[in-house]
């Protein structure tokens, strides 16, 4: 069915909202004008007050199916992401098995079919396994449809099996992605290495773990002429390798996490596993170079690292509990308030970093509110404010830090390629 969004306020190329109407057919956008008359034949949603934004599109989530379907699947993780607002989320392949065969990515992208709720683009791993040492067949991947590789959860820590994973995937024109973590500078950390680790008496995870590695895959990626992308980037060693590689021309593209721009180690409370995520919460000097590298263009968009455990596995504590936390249900709403709201970002800003800037980065056709655009969309209401309570998240993972932030900017419909996916209840006519 066609669907007319009348008198939603849409941002203009200066950052000024605009009210206009939009035509959805066929799941593309046919057209955005004043004033668009309904014809009978379609569904009018109105949506005077709310702000229209293209769909959000995050390329760092974890499902956890297969084999980890007790913390997510993929029905209850794109759930949680249509209503954070999300239309395109990649998925990462830190699975149960791993997607390292045609065979296992085909199951996958069935699966997606038959359960997900927004458009998933599934990672392949680097290495076979995830264990770092054989190559993953990357023509054979790129053709069943890998969005990139990734073996996201641990670090590649040989440089020449790294080496080789970049130009095989430059020989596709396909990214990867890395997770930065050089495992012989770390001794079974749970937090920075910095003041929290002695404070709480617990291993800390030094900032060059990360800031090496990623020194190192530059330096690779220059040589193969790869795109490279840095996940989840935490430090401020890290942001200036990142900034001075762009400068030298070196395809490098990097993500940061809401919690890392939102929380340092200062707002650790103690010992909760909700504040136990990899990268770690860094020094509060960290925070305020990522944000820098955000706003200089240094960092390309904001991804949330949506990271569920289980209720159990959370229960213990810091030096035991697995790493991550949720996140795409309060991203928008969270760096709106904190971000938007104090003035920090503009709301173009802050759009682009979750739309455009990250289907750029990968030459994905979405992100853009355009005639003949992906119909993707989602309408928010900037004045409704809501307290963040994790008993109700679709997602099954409960796990996060920010319980009882009182937040504006809250998702109320999304839509995929034409199709409402989610809508809060209220807003239905
Ligand atoms: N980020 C995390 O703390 N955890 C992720 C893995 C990862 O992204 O490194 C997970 O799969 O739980
Ligand atoms: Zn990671």
């Amino acid at each position: 069915m066609s669907l007319l969004i009348k008198n939603g306020s849409l941002l203009n190329q200066a950052g000024e909202l605009e009210v206009c109407d939009l035509y959805l057919e066929e799941g593309i956008i046919k057209k955005i004008a004043s004033n668009i008359q309904a014809t009978g034949s379609e569904k009018v949603i109105e949506a005077a007050g709310l702000l229209v934004s293209p769909g959000f599109v995050d390329l760092h989530v974890h499902l956890r199916e297969p084999g980890g379907e007790q913390k997510e699947t993929i029905a209850t993780g794109t759930l949680a992401a249509a209503k954070g607002g999300f239309t395109t989320i990649a998925s990462m392949p830190n699975t149960k098995p791993v997607p390292d065969t045609k065979e296992q990515l085909e199951w996958l992208h069935k699966r997606i079919k038959e359960t997900a709720k927004v458009r998933v683009l599934p990672y392949a791993t680097i290495t076979k396994g995830q264990r770092g040492t054989e190559l993953v067949d990357f023509p054979a991947l790129a053709e069943a449809n890998a969005f990139a590789f990734s073996d996201d959860g641990v670090g590649v820590q040989a440089a020449g099996v790294m080496y080789e994973a970049m130009k095989e995937a430059a020989n596709i024109n396909k990214a990867i992605v890395a997770h930065c973590e050089d495992n012989s500078l770390i001794y079974s950390g749970a937090v920075h290495e910095g003041k929290i680790d002695k404070e709480l008496n617990i291993p800390g995870i030094p900032s060059i773990a990360e800031s090496v590695q990623i020194a190192r895959d530059i330096l690779l990626a220059e040589a193969a002429n790869c795109h490279y992308h840095v996940c989840h980037i935490s430090t401020k060693e890290s942001v200036r390798v990142v900034r001075d590689a762009k400068r030298a021309g070196i395809k490098v593209t990097a993500e940061v996490s809401p919690h890392h721009l939102l929380l340092c180690e200062d707002d650790i409370p103690g010992d909760d596993a909700n504040f136990k995520m990899n990268p770690p919460l860094r020094s509060k000097e960290d925070k305020a170079a990522l944000l820098a590298g955000l706003m200089d263009g240094t960092i390309d968009f904001i991804a949330t690292d949506h990271a569920p455990h289980t209720e159990e596995d959370k229960q213990k504590g810091m030096r035991s509990a697995p790493f991550g936390i949720v996140g795409l249900e309060t991203a928008f709403p969270l760096l709106y308030t904190n971000l938007v709201e104090k003035e920090i970002l503009t709301l173009k800003e802050l759009v682009d970093f979750m739309t455009i800037k990250p289907a750029n980065a990968f030459q994905l056709p979405f992100g853009k509110l355009a005639e003949g655009e992906h119909a993707d969309i989602v309408l928010v209401d900037l004045k409704h404010e809501a307290t963040i309570d994790p008993a109700k998240f679709a997602s099954k993972g409960k796990n996060t830090p920010f319980t009882n932030w009182n937040c504006k900017g809250w998702p109320v419909q999304t839509i995929v390629n034409g199709e409402i996916v989610w809508e809060k209840e209220s807003v239905q006519q």
